[in-house]
């Protein structure tokens, strides 16, 4: 029973542990989860009804195997009986059979015919040896009593043949010959029911000469068969082959029923069944056992004619099937008792677990209710979805923020085609990035967040997603909660925060903070492409007088004009910002890679640039035109210094200002490199002529027979760093910083005091010393003057100094140049103009000069015996001095070749390393 109890309790436990009562746990979050849970007892319930029709049919098979094996024992019984029913019959049969032949041989043997005395006295021996005998009677064939064994019997006896019950058996003896049963009778001589039993008496001779009859009582039980321990409820009887009853157990007392049994055949459909021989028989008639169904076993007792026929009433059977459902019913009741107990139990088991469940589920709901007014309170959508192993989205939850977020309709918030309906929303700009997110996070289960737009209708709107998955994954799949949130007005207030902090306020154009980030990406894509960019500073020149002139509103309004201007021209990807007042920068990308394309690349930028801002700007009432001075430098990614790439363009933009407006310039490193070393230089020179750092060297000039006619000072710097530093590279340094002045003055004086020193030398005392004079130190005020001074000061011969000046020194202010040349001439100073042949000289113009030599260019000379047209060009330049009746001097002498061709071609003097190469003074020859 506790086995069967505890069967419940486990039905009961699986019952409350199912699948779905689990899916409502794990599903809370969704308002979709059911939350009426199933009525778990109309379950249980069922299961009991079905149990209960188990159990009936369980009873009802138990019945029908009762009755089966009630029946079937019925069967084994009746079948028992109805042999040894049979048997003993026969067995007591054939022993009567044998004795009454025994006897009827006795009689003849006593000559019974002759004397029937005889014969009764055998007779009544006989009888007394069975008291089951009524007696013996010897019928002789005319059916008198020949003998008999009692008194009554003899006298007065029936005639058998005349006698109804008897006649029949009597002759079929008498025709047969042989030993007969006949049918019951009540033998009213004896006042008793007899069976006849007969034999043939033959005589002697074999002449059948009587029959002898034994009268068995119906009812004495001397037979053996007749005395079988029979069971109650059990019939037997004897039936014989013309269908009347033999012998019947137990035998009805009243003498009017043995009539009804005895006299009557018994009914056909006995006497069917008793043809189908030995067997077992339901016989649904009534006879033999009383009113209703019987059950029969037919036992044929063999050679007698007769069945014995064993029977029990249906009645009886089902009696005893009863009997035998007693303790099986018993059992099923238990089992039926101890079931309902274990239904009740565990219906109580489920009552309190439904009690519980829904006392759990109400708080569930009410902590539901409360998360929903949360999440409708809070500007944050709340969702939470399954992920499938098949990367499936199955959405378990969706706030109703979440839904208004998304503009979602309900149809769509349980299905997948959700996911769909939100990439559907995704901006193109910032798709890849969420799906790149997504697959990151659905790859390592790691958190999911992206910042971007959804496209709902017309409107765009700003979100942000964040997602985390749950640490244990479900069924099928892992659960993701996530949080979605409106971030437009955020995203707003950052672009307004970013427009103010990286854009100009006035054009809306990025300012320099934004050109300075933009800047960085240039050249890192600059470096990483191996291309170049650039960057244009752009001034507008002059703008501050329009400013004035017509007013700040004005002005601003044309800012915008020249930045909308701008804009227009560059692509997209190229970037014009403002530095403030005038100053507009243009930054390119995606040039070439090589500088010179480049290079043309942005020069194409600037002629667009130059045509659209040369269109006119309306101005107040007026029209004007504007000009720009630009600076431009290439970024080839070498330099990644920002601040260095934005003073490079600014520099550039001021020398094309100081170039005088509405000019480009590009910025050039290796300019800025000698701009650096100039400025140095420039420094270290103003130190150089207080510390003794400069000195004078000669090279010797000679004229036709290689005599020496003079020298020409050359200055050299002896650099306390740089060391020798040549007078090409600090000359037009100290032009520009106008120290060349107080260098020239140096100069001359070193050189007027070194021809003092030659006055009086052997060899040296002829020399000229000719003397380089810069543009600066000619156009002075005081220039002849200073020479005049230092002459006089020095003492040296006017003669002697030959000031080297250039032609182009005489391009500007030739009048006042040409004067004081003339000055100095008239005191005897000579006058050579230096690289002849590459300046702007002409005839007419040199004719005017007050000079006395004409230097033909090294270049010249250098290249002479190269081609005819140097020859011809040198040529030119000495009959052109020879004309003029002026000396010439070729520089740049290297070889005998370049001197032997010279003075084939009657230069006059000759200057160069073929003959020596500037040198201190004491290393002159
Ligand atoms: N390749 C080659 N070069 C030869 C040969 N013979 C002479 N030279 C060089 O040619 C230059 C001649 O001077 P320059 O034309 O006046 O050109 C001068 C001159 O314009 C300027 N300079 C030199 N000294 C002075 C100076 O004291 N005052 C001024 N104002 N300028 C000077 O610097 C320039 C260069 O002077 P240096 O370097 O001394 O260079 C000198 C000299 O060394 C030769 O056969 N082959």
């Amino acid at each position: 029973m506790a086995c069967w109890l505890s069967l419940f309790d486990s039905i009961t436990v699986s019952l409350l542990n199912n699948k779905k009562y689990k899916h409502l746990s794990e599903n809370y979050m969704s308002p979709r989860a059911s939350l009426v849970s199933e009525n778990r007892e109309s379950v249980l319930r069922t299961f009991a009804r079905l149990f209960s029709v188990i159990l009936i049919l369980t009873a009802l098979l138990l019945a029908f195997l009762t009755w089966q094996r009630t029946v079937s024992n019925e069967h084994q019984r009746l079948a028992h009986t109805g042999q040894l029913m049979a048997q003993g019959m026969r067995s007591h049969l054939s022993t009567f059979e044998l004795l009454l032949n025994s006897m009827a041989d006795e009689l003849v043997y006593r000559d019974v015919f002759t004397n029937p005395a005889a014969g009764d006295a055998f007779l009544a021996r006989a009888q007394e040896t069975d008291v089951g005998l009524v007696g013996f009677g010897l019928v002789g064939l005319d059916g008198e009593f020949i003998s008999a064994s009692t008194r009554e019997l003899r006298a007065p006896l029936p005639n058998v043949v005349t006698h109804g019950e008897s006649r029949e058996s009597f002759q079929r003896v008498v025709e047969e010959g042989r030993f007969h049963i006949g049918r019951p009778y009540f033998f009213e001589a004896v006042g008793e029911w007899i069976i006849p039993m007969r034999v043939p008496v033959y005589d002697d001779q074999g002449q059948l000469r009587a029959v002898l009859t034994a009268g068995n009582r119906l009812d004495g039980g001397h037979a053996s068969w007749a005395r079988m321990p029979i069971s109650s409820a059990t019939y037997l009887s004897v039936v014989r082959a013309d269908g009347y009853l033999n012998y019947l157990h137990p035998l009805p007392l009243e003498q009017q029923r043995r009539n009804e049994l005895f006299t009557e055949v018994v009914p056909s459909s006995l006497q069917d069944i008793l043809t189908q021989g030995r067997g077992f028989y339901h016989y649904q008639d009534t006879a033999l056992t009383g009113p209703g169904a019987s059950y029969l076993w037919i036992e044929p007792v063999a050679d007698y004619d007769l069945a014995v026929i064993s029977a029990t009433s249906r009645s009886a059977v089902v009696q005893r099937w009863m009997t035998n459902m007693v303790m099986p019913s018993l059992l099923w009741l238990i089992f039926a008792l101890v079931t309902w107990l274990g239904y009740q139990r565990a219906a109580r088991l489920l009552r309190r677990a439904d009690r519980e469940v829904q006392d759990k589920r109400e708080a569930l709901q009410r902590s539901i209710s409360q998360y929903h007014e949360l999440t409708r309170l809070i500007p944050i959508g709340v969702y939470q979805f399954k992920l499938t192993q098949q990367g499936r989205h199955e959405m378990t939850y969706t706030s109703e923020r979440f839904r208004e977020l998304l503009g979602l309709q309900d149809a769509l918030e349980q299905s997948d085609s959700l996911a769909q309906y939100v990439y559907n929303q995704l901006h193109p700009e910032d798709a890849l990035a969420f799906y790149k997110q997504q697959e990151r996070a659905t790859k390592e289960t790691r958190d999911f967040y992206w910042e971007g737009r959804l496209i709902q209708g017309q409107k765009e709107r700003w979100v942000s997603v964040h997602s985390v998955p749950s640490n244990e994954p479900s069924e099928n799949g892992r659960l993701w909660n996530g949080v979605v949130a409106d971030i437009t007005e955020r995203k707003e207030a950052e672009h307004q925060i970013n427009l103010l902090a990286f854009y100009d306020a006035l054009t809306q154009l990025p300012n320099r903070r934004l050109l300075r980030q933009r800047l960085e990406k240039a050249v890192r894509i600059a470096t990483a492409k191996e291309e170049f960019a650039a960057l244009l500073f752009i001034d507008v020149d002059k703008f501050k007088q329009l400013n004035d002139s017509y007013g700040h509103a004005e002005g601003d309004r044309m800012l915008r004009e020249i930045g909308d201007r701008l804009e227009e021209l560059v692509r997209d990807y190229d970037t014009v910002a403002r530095l403030g007042g005038d100053e507009f920068v243009v930054l390119l990308s995606r040039l070439s890679n090589q500088s010179d394309k480049a290079a043309a690349e942005v020069e194409v930028v600037l002629q667009k640039i130059e045509r659209l801002l040369n269109e006119p700007f309306r101005i107040g009432q007026q029209t004007t035109r504007i000009t720009l001075s630009t600076g431009i430098t290439l970024i080839d990614g070498s330099e990644d210094d920002i601040d260095i790439i934005l003073q490079q363009a600014d520099q550039a933009m001021y020398r094309a200002k100081d170039a005088g407006r509405n000019t480009q310039c590009f910025y050039d490193a290796n300019i800025q490199q000698m701009i650096t070393e100039q400025l140095e230089l420039q420094q270290d020179l103003r130190h150089a002529m207080n510390h003794d750092e400069l000195e004078l060297y000669y090279q010797l000039q000679l004229d036709r027979e290689q005599q020496v006619a003079g020298v020409e000072a050359l200055i050299r710097w002896h650099h306390p760093t740089r060391g020798m530093v040549m007078p090409g590279v600090f000359i037009h340094i100290a032009e520009q910083s106008g120290e060349i002045v107080a260098l020239g003055d140096w100069i001359l004086q070193r050189a007027c005091r070194q021809l003092v020193e030659w006055q009086n030398h052997a060899t040296r005392s002829d020399w000229t010393i000719a003397v380089n004079v810069s543009v600066r130190q000619l156009r002075a005020e005081d220039f002849a003057e200073k020479v005049l001074i230092t002459l006089a000061e020095t003492g040296a011969k006017p003669d002697k100094l030959v000031l080297e000046i250039t032609e182009s020194m005489l391009l500007v202010d030739t009048e006042q140049v040409i004067e004081k040349m003339a000055r100095l001439k008239r005191v005897g100073v000579k006058f050579s103009l230096d690289d002849f042949g590459t300046g702007y000289s002409s005839l007419g113009y040199l004719n005017r000069l007050p000079i006395d030599e004409l230097k033909i260019d090294q270049s010249f000379v250098r290249d002479m015996n190269q081609g005819e047209h140097h020859k011809v060009l040198i040529r030119t330049i000495l009959s052109l001095g020879h004309t003029l009746s002026l000396t010439t001097i070729a520089e740049g002498v290297e070889s005998e070749e370049h001197f032997r061709s010279l003075l084939a071609l009657g230069c006059d003097r000759f200057q160069g390393y073929y003959f020596a190469k500037p040198v201190p003074p004491d290393q002159l020859p």
